[in-house]
């Protein structure tokens, strides 16, 4: 069998912020008012701070503006609590990204419960997951919905297909799962309690790979023809999948840089100026 073809996340993002970027400019000129996403971290660990940047940087390209709250890691989850609370409040704000992971002393979910509905861009939320999971107007979170935007653009038609999604966390397996299934796949979530991964993994026509295990998914188990799609983020820029003995039995596959990871900072610039768009009555 031949290679697989890749899914060139870098240049569907790239796409995906010129449009934004020319939807920033026509919002500014007909409002005043630019876009602005704020961005919040805790703490100083370098992956989370290169993210965080890397997001300022796209938001500078799409003309988007940003703010950027940066909180020591000993915060507690009540003062993270008031600042996202505050920024929920500022009519100059309208996205909020809470960069995970916070401390483990921080009750996370509190925080992103604090975040506005209609400023959670990066989809985080309680109400967010229920609109997205229900197919209604709200936002995705950021991965998920970029996968989405990957396999469209890829012509890959999920009806009827078993999906196997290895992970279940909630900004990532879960909500890519629900995303599957309104598009009438058949969803089966896998976990690190899943007796036999190999056996589920080599019955999908579609795997996700969310998990965050370097290589865990392995070409052997991989169905030949199969559509392959590695959100692992870890570090050194390895995925979850092990790409050289994968790309042999796909017939799609991301690759990990240059895949998922452009299209979760697309698609956060995206809502970000969707939002703005709405708050600003346009
Ligand atoms: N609040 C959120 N936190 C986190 C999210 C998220 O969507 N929302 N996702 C991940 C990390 N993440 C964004 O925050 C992220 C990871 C990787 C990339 C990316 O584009 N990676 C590049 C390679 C980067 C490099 O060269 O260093 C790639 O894959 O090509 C973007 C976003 C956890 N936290």
């Amino acid at each position: 069998m031949s290679q697989a073809r890749l899914m060139d996340g870098t240049a569907l993002a790239r796409r995906i912020v010129e449009d934004t970027a020319r939807q920033a400019a026509d919002l500014t000129r007909r409002t005043g008012t630019q876009p602005c996403l704020a961005t919040v971290l805790v703490g100083e660990d370098p992956a989370s701070v290169t993210y965080v940047r890397m997001k300022q940087n796209r938001c500078r390209t799409a003309g988007i503006a940003s703010r950027h709250v940066a909180l020591p890691a000993r915060t507690t989850t009540e003062e993270l609590v008031a600042t996202l609370r505050s920024l929920s409040a500022d009519p100059a704000v309208h996205g909020i990204l809470l960069q995970h992971p916070v401390g483990d002393h921080i009750d996370e979910r509190a925080a992103f419960e604090a975040i506005a509905p209609e400023k959670d861009v990066d989809g985080v939320t309680f109400a967010s997951f229920a609109t997205m999971s229900f197919g209604l107007p709200g936002f995705v979170s950021c991965t998920p919905g970029g996968i989405l935007r990957l396999l469209d653009a890829y012509d890959v038609d999920l009806t009827g297909k078993r999906a196997v999604v290895v992970g279940r966390s909630a900004i990532l397996g879960k909500p890519v799962g629900m995303l599957l299934l309104a598009r009438d796949a058949t969803v089966t979530y896998c976990h690190s309690r899943t007796a036999d991964l190999s056996a589920a993994v080599r019955e999908a026509d579609v795997v996700v790979a969310a998990v965050g295990r370097p290589r865990l998914i392995r070409g052997q188990d991989v169905k030949p023809g199969a559509v392959v799609v590695d959100a692992g983020y870890n570090p050194g820029n390895v995925g979850d999948v092990d790409f050289d003995s994968a790309v042999e039995r796909a017939s799609l596959i991301t690759p990990v840089p240059g895949g998922v990871g452009p299209m979760t900072i697309a698609t956060l610039l995206e809502q970000t100026v969707t939002a703005a768009a709405r708050q600003l009555g346009v």
